[in-house]
């Protein structure tokens, strides 16, 4: 099976502090991978340079084959095109209606300009599709409100829909539940996951919740300090290896004093 997203040896530094310190897995295409650790492991650095926006001190990032250190910019452009990303505070445009902010996510595959984002020039196709995202995440009857005007919940649906109209091949989902209830949590969660399955979507999403994470992912990445500590599919997992992750020297900023207390 392909490759959907390769880390080999990655290293990311701030500073003198360094915050990815030799970070490698390979994620199969059509893998959904959960990744798990405590705040301030490095988890966002490693989202962040996943989508080329970190220098790295050293290491490569390969998405589907392709290594985004050697990318020019517009095989950059390329590669982002096929990456669609889900975050915590859903990113929509507040002044856009779920519509159009669903039409965003084509702005890039097919290079429309602003004003068919607006739904002003979009073709008939592009509106069609757009409504088709929106019903695929039950939020047709709601295309014409503004975020606002939606729930947490709500919000992440056409969230997902912008994602989906992209038509990505990889998605990377930054805690896309922190801000929602635990109720609203697990419906956009199994939405995601659903839509991931079906469309045949590789992914990688990090998650606080232990229990989510193995009922979910096929794999869980385990972050502790800068480095992977654990990487194993979900049937091989120990749930008590899961709570190593939070216990000790888990912050890549730690003083050691602070950890030992
Ligand atoms: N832009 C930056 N400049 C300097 N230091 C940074 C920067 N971004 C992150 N750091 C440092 O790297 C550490 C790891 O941050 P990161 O956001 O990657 O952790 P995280 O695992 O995503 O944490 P959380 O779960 O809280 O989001 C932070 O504690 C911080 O000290």
């Amino acid at each position: 099976m392909s490759s959907a997203i390769t880390c080999e040896d990655v290293r990311v530094s701030y500073g003198d502090l360094q915050v990815l310190r030799g970070v490698s897995f390979d994620i199969p295409a059509g893998q959904g991978v959960v990744l798990l650790g405590a705040n301030g492991c490095g988890k966002s650095t490693l989202m962040r340079s996943l989508n080329g926006l970190e220098k790295l001190q050293s290491g490569r990032i390969r998405i589907h084959g392709d290594s985004l250190a050697d990318a020019s910019r517009v095989d950059l452009r390329r590669i982002r095109r096929c990456m669609g990303y889900v975050f915590q505070q859903f990113n929509l445009v507040p002044q856009l209606s779920a519509f159009q902010n669903v039409l965003l996510g084509a702005m890039g595959r097919h290079r429309l300009g602003l004003l068919s984002c607006l739904g002003l020039t979009a073709s008939t196709e592009e509106r069609a599709r757009a409504m088709a995202c929106l019903e695929r995440v039950g939020m047709a009857d709601r295309a014409q409100h503004r975020p606002s005007q939606l729930s947490g919940g709500q919000q992440q649906r056409v969230a997902i829909a912008r994602m989906l109209m992209q038509a990505p091949k990889v998605v990377i989902a930054d805690e896309p539940i922190a801000s929602l209830d635990p109720k609203a949590g697990r419906e956009v969660l199994d939405l995601l996951w659903r839509i991931v399955r079906e469309e045949g979507l590789s992914m990688l999403c990090t998650l606080h919740q232990l229990d989510l994470a193995r009922e979910y992912a096929d794999r869980i990445i385990g972050m502790k300090a800068g480095r992977v500590e654990i990487d194993a599919a979900i049937a091989d997992i120990d749930p008590l290896h899961l709570n190593t992750l939070y216990v000790g020297m888990t912050r890549v900023d730690a003083q050691p004093q602070e950890d030992a207390a």
